[in-house]
């Protein structure tokens, strides 16, 4: 497998999606869709969020993953029925057939209450957050950032609609108690000597609707390009978002708009760290193919599903005992 070196990604401005009359929002829709099509992933710029909370979020997980083992492993998401707080090195296998992945991670959601008759009912991932009693910003510091990346996330949704041809509250009822996963990555320097296959992050797509990425200055995320048939770096583009589709565009679009691989290697002989959101959308809705993604004669490529179905078969792919 051969890898590529020109940032081949495309960088779209997104500020019309909050501020453009509807013809400029389209514009910016009709380069989404373009996006989605060929590679799945972009970059955005023009996005609205204050670089000081970027800066924070990231001063916040630095100084969650230097916190001692054992204050790390007390919030352990073990404990969390939600799914919430510290997952250790080698927890996840996010690439089927290779060694679990050289990454430590936290998980953050919304903040609902246990006695929520959501959770008593059992929504996947709804539920109480674990923070770190020593780190006394952390929780607000997150909590904003969760706000800010979610507003975003809707604007983005509500632009994918319209780069589909689609009324621009289409994915309304998806949007509506939207779960959204705020996870913060810690990466240690890819080992000298790596077991076969050993690596930051294994080849994956996400599950969702789309993720936010925040990565820092190191690089290491490479993306699959289908035309090329090999690995394309998205090296940072400071002040950028990564945005990628997950799975549940693919389904709506049947394949149309492509979820696509990607992996982290990390290179740098530094400690990298990233903070992907994940914007998943309201646990029951449900997702079908759209009508207007089947061409004459086409079949659908998947069942219809529910968005927390989905995530409850990717959480149970890529964890040993989970969901
Ligand atoms: O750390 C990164 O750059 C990417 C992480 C990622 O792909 C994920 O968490 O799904
Ligand atoms: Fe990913």
């Amino acid at each position: 497998m051969t890898t590529f070196h020109s940032p081949q990604l495309p960088l779209i401005d997104v500020q019309a999606l909050r501020r453009g009359n509807a013809a400029e929002r389209q514009a910016v829709a009709a380069r989404l869709g373009r996006a989605c099509e060929t590679h799945g992933f972009f970059y955005i710029t023009g996005h609205g969020i204050d670089p000081a909370l970027v800066d924070a979020v990231f001063g916040a997980s630095r100084a969650f993953f230097d916190l001692p083992e054992a204050s790390k492993t007390a919030l352990d998401k073990r404990h969390s029925p939600c799914n919430r707080g510290y997952e250790p090195l080698r927890a996840q296998t996010l690439e089927a057939g290779a060694p679990p992945d050289l990454k430590e991670s936290f998980y953050i959601g919304a903040e609902v209450p246990a006695d929520d008759p959501r959770v008593l009912a059992g929504r996947f991932n709804t539920g109480p957050n674990q923070w770190p009693a020593e780190l006394p910003d952390f929780a607000p510091v997150a909590q904003a950032y969760y706000e800010a990346a979610y507003a975003l996330g809707a604007d983005l949704v509500r632009g994918m609609a319209l780069s589909l041809r689609l009324p621009e509250d289409f994915f309304e009822a998806y949007l509506q108690d939207a779960a959204a996963t705020l996870r913060l990555l810690h990466y240690p320097t890819q080992p000298a000597q790596p077991a076969p296959g050993e690596k930051g992050c294994g080849a994956h797509t996400d599950f969702g609707g789309l993720t936010l990425l925040l990565q820092d200055a190191l690089g290491g995320l490479q993306v699959w390009d289908r035309q090329h048939q090999g690995w394309i770096d998205a090296p940072p583009v400071p002040g950028s978002f990564v945005v990628n589709i997950g799975d549940l565009f693919a389904r709506w679009t049947n394949d149309r708009y492509v979820s696509t691989l990607h992996r982290v290697i990390n290179r740098s002989g530094q400690r990298r760290y990233s903070v992907p959101f994940f914007f998943t959308g309201n646990p029951l809705h449900e997702v079908r193919c759209i009508p207007t993604c089947l061409a004459p004669g086409e079949a659908p490529r998947y069942p219809v599903t529910t968005v927390e179905e989905h995530q409850r078969a990717c959480y149970r792919r890529t964890y040993v005992a989970a969901a």
